[in-house]
């Protein structure tokens, strides 16, 4: 059974309610349709009712809960829980009931909040930064974790290399220039994402153009640095950098750039330096390699809340919506 086919079968052993708040957006119908019949969630559409019928079209989401912030009886009580949360940060009542009943992210987020859906899936028609302030703001960090981090899982076809060509790439999504120590947490929850999800041993290599002091900059004695503090922290990982991408991967170049690495050659967590290029080559694989690409998945935050690319299919949102049920599951 391939990734995301072991991702709905345990989806659907222990079924999870998913967030869809773009209503606004067909993919969101298509996506639902095929979750409510192939029963890998329950679904909640935020959305008025004329909304929803305007953009249905002939999708069938007759088994959706449709939840309309206008009229529903749990608004009052997020507006002053929203209040309650962000007052600090100088939020009033009006406020919070002006973003609740005209964002719907944020909306569907503090349905996660208050425990009235499992989790989230948005981003089809928003930007990352649009749909991840909600849940840095709400949700925030889990216990024990300073960084949300944002991975995708990438299943390239044909592929030997990774886990049978099955790949956690981070962060592609969040931390634009990630110091050493944040790159050291992206790493290590990339482990454990790995592991959650994939049901393998992770081997973790942090990305640069260097192998091993092949190169000298900056750029790379960051990335240096954050293996040491990486290696500090989880003595039992396995992990090594500062590798390309080439010796990271293919066990021949991994053997001759980093010969005795436990990792190089053989790895299945790529930690890639800075945001350019995590997103940059994570579309690249999706595009040229025509790998599927699920995410950007975050981790290491409260409840599972995840996003997706405006350029994705209503198929990438129901692998997303299966991955983010599995999460919630092991919360
Ligand atoms: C997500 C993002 C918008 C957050 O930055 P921002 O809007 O400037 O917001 P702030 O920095 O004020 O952070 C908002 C809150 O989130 C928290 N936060 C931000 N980044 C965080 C992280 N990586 N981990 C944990 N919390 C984080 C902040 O502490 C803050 O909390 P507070 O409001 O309670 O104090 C920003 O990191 C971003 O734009 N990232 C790139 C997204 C992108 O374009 N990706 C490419 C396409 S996938
Ligand atoms: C992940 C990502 O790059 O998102 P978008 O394509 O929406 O910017």
């Amino acid at each position: 059974m391939g990734f995301i086919d072991e991702m709905k079968a345990k989806a659907k052993a222990d079924k999870k309610t998913i967030v869809l708040p773009e209503s606004e957006d067909e993919r969101t119908y298509k996506a639902a349709e095929t979750v409510l019949k192939e029963g890998i969630a329950n679904v909640v559409i935020v959305g008025s009712q004329e909304e929803i019928e305007k953009n249905k079209g002939s999708y069938d989401i007759s088994g959706a809960q449709i939840v309309d912030p206008a009229t529903s009886d749990k608004t009052a009580g997020y507006i002053a829980k929203l209040v309650e949360l962000r007052q600090k940060k100088g939020m009033t009542e009006e406020q919070a009931r002006e973003i609740l009943l005209t964002n719907y992210l944020y909306y569907g987020v503090m349905m996660v909040k208050m425990k009235d859906a499992d989790g989230m899936v948005s981003g089809a028609c928003h930007s990352t930064a649009d749909t991840l302030r909600p849940c840095l703001q709400i949700l925030k960090t889990k216990p024990g974790t300073k960084l949300v981090s944002a991975f995708f899982v990438m299943c390239v076809p044909d592929c030997e290399y990774g886990e049978n060509g099955v790949f956690v790439f981070a962060d592609c999504g969040l931390n634009q220039n990630p110091a050493p120590e944040e790159l050291a947490a992206i790493a290590e929850s990339s482990a454990q994402s790995f592991r959650m999800l994939v049901g393998a041993e992770p081997k973790v290599a942090f990305l640069s153009h260097s192998s091993k002091g092949s190169a000298k900059h900056a750029d790379v004695d960051k990335v240096v640095e954050a293996v040491k503090i990486a290696k500090e922290a989880n003595p039992d990982l396995m992990l090594d950098g500062e590798l390309q991408l080439d010796a990271a991967i293919v066990p021949s170049v991994g053997e001759s750039k980093a010969p005795g690495s436990p990792v190089a050659g053989h790895a299945n967590v790529l930690v890639f330096p800075d945001l350019d290029a995590g997103n940059i080559g994570y579309k690249l694989v999706q595009r040229l390699a025509k790998a599927e690409a699920y995410g950007p998945m975050t981790q290491g935050i409260a409840a599972p809340v995840n996003d997706l690319s405006r350029g994705c299919s209503a198929e990438d949102i129901v692998g997303v919506v299966a991955i983010t049920a599995v999460q919630a599951q092991n919360q």
